[in-house]
């Protein structure tokens, strides 16, 4: 049977015992030494009493009586030790899959899942999972053992209190069902009204600046609270149905001592019981509360553990992008001539939830040289980068990266060959170093990474940073929004890759820093392909190639001369707002 399709419960012992068998079996082992220590200190007290009653020696029996009490103390907290290392490492193992898969991710479900819903599988469900492995391997099963033993015991000591003690539980046992029953659907609901906050205050606090400036931290706490206050609601509604069980049990326990202490004594004055078995009886009766309110808590917690499980399950079930055909694939560029372009769509379609945003598109990159993508806001620029990347796929048509089917790449060989600068610059929580080499995979020496900075304009800010280069861009030091765009920039001109992807690279740079990313970007189309998606006249009037798209269709392309001369939108574009001259204004 395949590992997914086992059942829950199952499926955690497993992944508790991979490669600690020997630890498994100690831990069971322990557990039932305790277990049964546990069940036979009661009958050792009523040999006790006996004892007492015929003025025997007391010392073996006290010893005894000792020994077991410790033994069961002893062998159960090393049981519960050894457990919990062995759920600690299962939640290890764990939190840095669903880190590596929730990367791996495809990018439209990671932006589905939502970074807030992801981060708590690492942080409540990981929570909820370790009490099902603290309960459920352990506690819960030597709980049941233990009142099933007690009850067995107690049988056989009196079946006839057995049954007014059963008679009093009954009724207990029955609204504790219902009970569980109800909280497992209340747990449901919190975890998910959990969930949709903690996605929307991570999503909230990602809008932080714009919230301050727009004053609206006070509406978007208030919406959060009220979001807050439901799950509140549930929880506590949770809790008063929890409240029950305890006193529900311990009346039950109440209820059975008062009927067997007059069961029982009336059965010694009849002669059919011993005051020993009855002091037994008594010492089972009490035990018995904890395995109950044991197992009636454990049941909740379990299921609760078990759907933390399954959400860890779902995510694991979401494909990743570099397994199975994904990793396989061509990793060497092509053996293309000069004159194959390094991107070529054929009639692409592509629709994000069946809304269509770029269609039939046929297009173009030259494998040298500056090639502009032009087009009001929202006609599908972004998209079309994102399609070469593979970020998605396209619903019909054909791509090709220097001549071959995208498919047919390897995905790491393909982005290898492309270097991206998206239109935010973004950047990780890292040093500008680290930054500046994400893409690279071996080491990258000193000079290259300033001379990379130089080109870009930015090694004297870099160097008047707190760290220099190894100064952490983490919220506290941040860079503009012009040094994050150089920045990006530098990292792609260390990528060395043969396709150049530019998402708006100079819309936050000064006049000066534009001249500079304009050599760069010269520079670096000398031997390559660079695709750069402009808003500025002086870009497109620089470029080899211009594609020109509307409304997600290509309108034309070519040399911005022709373009000018013989394409009615590009001369409207380029008279009108859309694209603007530095020298008179910026975008
Ligand atoms: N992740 C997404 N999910 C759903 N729709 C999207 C997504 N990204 C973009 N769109 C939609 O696709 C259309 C094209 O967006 P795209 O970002 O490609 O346009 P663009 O030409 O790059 O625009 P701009 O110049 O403003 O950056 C828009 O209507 C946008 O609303």
């Amino acid at each position: 049977m395949d590992a997914q399709e086992q059942e829950p419960r199952l499926r955690i012992l497993r992944e508790l015992a991979r490669g600690k068998r020997g630890q498994v079996v100690l831990i069971g082992f322990l557990a039932a030494v305790s277990a049964v220590a546990t069940l036979v200190l009661p009958l050792f007290v009523g040999r006790l009493i006996a004892a007492i009653q015929r003025a025997d020696e007391l010392t073996g029996w006290a010893v005894v009586l000792v020994a077991a009490g410790f033994g069961s103390a002893t062998a159960g907290a090393g049981a519960t030790y050894l457990l919990s290392k062995l759920g600690l490492r299962l939640i290890y193992r764990l939190r840095a899959r669903t880190m590596r898969h929730s990367f791996g991710l495809r990018l439209a479900d990671a932006r589905e899942e939502g970074s807030g819903n992801l981060a708590t599988r690492l942080t409540a469900d990981a929570v909820r999972l370790k009490t099902v492995i603290d309960i459920g391997p352990i506690q819960l099963p030597m709980a049941v053992f233990t009142v099933l033993g007690t009850l067995v015991i107690m049988g056989l000591l009196d079946w006839v209190l057995l049954l007014v003690t059963v008679g009093a539980f009954a009724i207990a046992v029955a609204i504790i069902s219902v009970v569980v029953v109800g909280l497992r659907r209340k747990y449901v609901a919190v975890q998910e009204e959990v969930g949709a906050l903690t996605r929307h205050f991570v999503a909230a606090l990602d809008s932080l600046t714009i919230i301050k400036a727009c004053r609206a931290e006070s509406r978007v706490a208030d919406g959060l609270a009220e979001r807050a206050e439901r799950a509140a609601k549930l929880d506590i509604a949770a809790a008063r149905m929890e409240s029950l069980m305890v006193p529900v049990i311990n009346l039950g326990q109440q209820i059975a001592l008062v009927s067997v202490v007059v069961g029982g004594g009336a059965r010694m004055v009849g002669g059919q019981l011993t005051l020993a078995d009855f002091v037994s009886f008594l010492v089972y009766l009490l035990q018995l509360t904890a395995p109950l309110i044991m197992t009636a808590s454990g049941v909740g917690n379990l299921q609760v553990g078990l759907m933390a499980r399954k959400r860890f399950d779902d995510l694991f079930a979401k494909p990743v992008e570099y397994t199975g055909e994904e990793t396989r694939g061509e990793t060497e560029l092509p053996d293309c001539s000069a004159d194959t372009p390094a991107v070529r769509f054929e009639a692409v379609n592509f629709s994000y939830d069946e809304r269509p945003v770029l269609r039939e598109v046929d297009l173009w990159v030259p494998a040298r040289g500056l090639t502009a993508m032009v087009g009001l806001s929202g006609s599908g620029k972004t998209t079309a980068l994102g399609l070469i990347e593979r970020f998605m796929k396209p619903d019909s048509g054909t791509i090709r990266v220097f001549g071959r089917e995208q498919d047919a790449w390897s995905l790491d060989a393909l982005r290898r060959q492309v270097a991206y600068v998206d239109q935010e610059a973004t950047l990780v929580h890292d040093t500008v170093r680290n930054n500046l080499v994400l893409g690279k995979d071996g080491s990258v020496d000193e000079e290259e990474l300033w001379s990379a900075l130089e080109r870009v304009g930015l090694d004297g800010e870099v160097s008047a940073l707190p760290y220099g280069i190894d100064t952490r861009l983490d919220g506290v030091t941040e860079l503009s929004g012009g040094q994050r765009q150089r920045l990006a920039l530098a990292r792609a001109v260390l990528a060395d890759a043969r396709l150049v992807l530019l998402d708006e690279p100079s819309s936050q740079l000064d006049s000066v820093n534009e001249q500079k990313l304009r050599e760069v970007v010269d520079s670096l189309a000398a031997d390559r392909a660079v695709l750069v998606v402009a808003h500025r006249i002086s870009t497109v009037q620089h470029a080899d190639h211009v594609i020109v798209l509307d409304s997600g269709r290509i309108v034309e392309q070519g040399s911005h001369d022709h373009l000018l001369r013989d394409c009615t939108e590009y001369a409207e574009l380029v008279s009108g707002q859309m694209l603007t001259d530095p020298d008179r204004a910026t975008v």
